[in-house]
């Protein structure tokens, strides 16, 4: 008998009484707390369809840190502690990195975005690209574009300030799409915007709305793609989102082909893979296209409450301007130098985050194994929800968590703390772009405190036009529409905008490797 075998065998018993022990953990360990599930439909009654995360959020405070719900055999678990979310979703990332089985993601074309991808080589190869282009070291890389854009904002908002959201849309969306391809975004009506919102608003009514069922019974995507209903839907949804893909990818193309290219991350990668086989264009399509998607809409939420904020909030607005005033004076607009001197701008931005994080239930994981965890069961296959809303509502670790308070990311001695921002999620699935996402809010919040006030709109009587401060019910969340007035701080403030330059992106340096 070799001695590996040797060993083995002797070691046999002890593994055999070690294993019944493990399976007899969980086989006796309960799930998680949770309201009562009835048979075959569990808790298919319960579980919302409206502001999901404000039910989650009184589950919380009922069953504790965890609880557990039921649908037709789909199991969902529900984080509702800061503490647990990092032991479960960091501390054991090797079994919670997943996202849940979505057959009807890859029936409507969108396996070729990472958020949706299975945790598995496409997701690595997916994650290294977004990562090397997105790390904090190389975003930098980015600022000339972003001043341009944001100088651009800034001149758009005093032009047109009833057209707010057109521009602070505007605005994430021609810093995106130019990183990813070179694309100089129209004001209005831009075909590639169009594109990528109509693929992805088509992607979340396909996945959301009518199709559950084939999540739930996973078989039936077998069903022909002619056959009506979920697969006519997905098989719409999919030529959108060929669309998305294509029309951006062949004129890069063809731009390199001619010689004519304005460098971006799509030229960059091409470039960089000559030889690329089908896959790997695939892979380059795919994470050019979803960027997007990821970084557009979430952005313009923020950019959207940090103004309602303001209007609500019209003492911390002051705040910040006078730290503006003293740091940086009248005579020109902050810029990325000055980030460590504004710390009250910086305490803005992470109290938005917190405030109204853009996506109140991030984007779900799910486990690999078997998991016990404080004596509960979390089963192989389960979707877990960290409840971000939750998180940042809890009234134990933020004091009247409804209000919207900068200071609590200040210490004593005024500087930034080091408390986290959950609105990122957790984990090897944490958002990718947040460095970027960082930059571009924090210049855009701090050029346009530094010359607008934002208040009420007023009626002819002089009366103020109340704001409700009420948002919508949807992955990702934006303020209902309010009326505001924006102006300029003072004369010298609207020349400081008339003045800023305005400069053709394809004249920036923006150092592609
Ligand atoms: C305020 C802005 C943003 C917020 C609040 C946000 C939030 C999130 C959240 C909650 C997740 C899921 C994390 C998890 O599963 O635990 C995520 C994932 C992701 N985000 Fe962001 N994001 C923002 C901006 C951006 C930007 C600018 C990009 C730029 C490329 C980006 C790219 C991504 C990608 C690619 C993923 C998927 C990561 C994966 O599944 O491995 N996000 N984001």
């Amino acid at each position: 008998m070799s001695v590996p075998l040797g060993l083995f065998v002797a070691a046999a018993p002890f593994i055999l009484v070690l294993w019944r022990r493990f399976t007899r953990v969980l086989s006796y360990s309960p799930y998680p707390p949770g309201p009562k599930a009835y048979p075959i439909i569990g808790n298919a009654l319960d579980i919302p369809l409206r502001t999901p995360w404000e039910t989650y959020t009184a589950w919380g405070r009922k069953y504790g840190s965890l609880t557990h719900v039921t649908a037709f055999g789909l199991r969902l678990i529900i984080i509702n502690s800061l503490n647990v979310a990092v032991d479960l979703l960091e501390n054991r990332s090797n079994m919670y990195s997943d996202r849940p089985d979505m057959p009807i993601a890859e029936l409507a074309g969108w396996d070729i975005n990472i958020a949706a991808l299975r945790y598995g080589d496409k997701w690595r190869r997916h994650r290294k690209m977004y990562h090397q282009k997105f790390k904090p070291e190389s975003i930098h890389q980015f600022r000339p574009l972003l001043v341009t854009k944001a100088h651009e904002l800034l001149r758009n908002l005093l032009q047109s300030p009833e057209e707010r959201v057109t521009h602070l849309r505007h605005y994430p969306a021609a810093i995106i799409m130019y990183i990813n391809y070179g694309h100089d975004v129209e004001p209005k009506k831009d075909r590639l915007v169009r594109l990528s919102e109509d693929a992805t608003r088509m992607v979340a009514e396909t996945i959301l709305k009518g199709t559950q069922v084939v999540n739930l019974a996973p078989p039936l995507r077998h069903l022909p793609s002619w056959f009506p209903g979920f697969q006519r839907m997905a098989r719409t949804c999919r030529q959108k989102v060929d669309e998305m893909q294509n029309v951006p990818y062949n004129s890069v193309r063809k731009h390199m082909a001619e010689g004519t290219v304005v460098p971006s991350w799509l030229s960059e990668l091409l470039d960089a893979n000559k030889s690329a086989g089908e896959d790997q264009v695939a892979d380059i399509k795919g994470v050019t296209a979803t960027s997007f998607a990821a970084a557009h809409d979430t952005s313009a939420s923020v950019l959207q409450f940090f103004v309602l904020a303001m209007i609500l909030y019209p003492e911390s607005q002051s705040k910040a301007q006078a730290e503006i005033d003293r740091v940086i004076g009248h005579g020109r607009l902050p810029s990325f130098d000055d980030s460590d001197s504004l710390p009250c701008v910086e305490a803005i931005y992470r109290e938005l985050l917190r405030w109204r994080p853009a996506a109140p239930l991030g984007v779900p994981h799910a486990a690999t194994e078997d998991d016990i965890y404080n004596g509960y069961l979390i089963p192989k296959g389960a979707m877990i929800f960290a409840n971000i809303w939750g998180l940042c509502h809890d009234p134990v670790v933020f004091e009247n968590p409804n209000d919207f308070i900068p200071e609590r990311y200040l210490t004593a001695e005024g500087t930034i703390t080091d408390d986290r921002i959950t609105a990122f999620g957790f984990g090897r699935r944490a958002c990718v772009g947040r460095a970027l996402a960082h930059e571009t809010l924090w210049l855009a919040i701090a050029t346009m405190l530094s010359v607008f006030r934002f208040a009420k709109a007023k009626r002819e009587e002089g009366e103020e036009v109340d704001v409700d401060g009420s948002f919508t019910d949807s992955l990702i969340i934006h303020p209902q529409p309010f009326r505001c007035s924006i102006t300029p701080r003072t004369e010298e403030h609207r020349k400081l905008v008339m003045n800023t330059p305005q400069i053709k992106l394809d004249s920036l340096q923006l150092y592609w490797e």
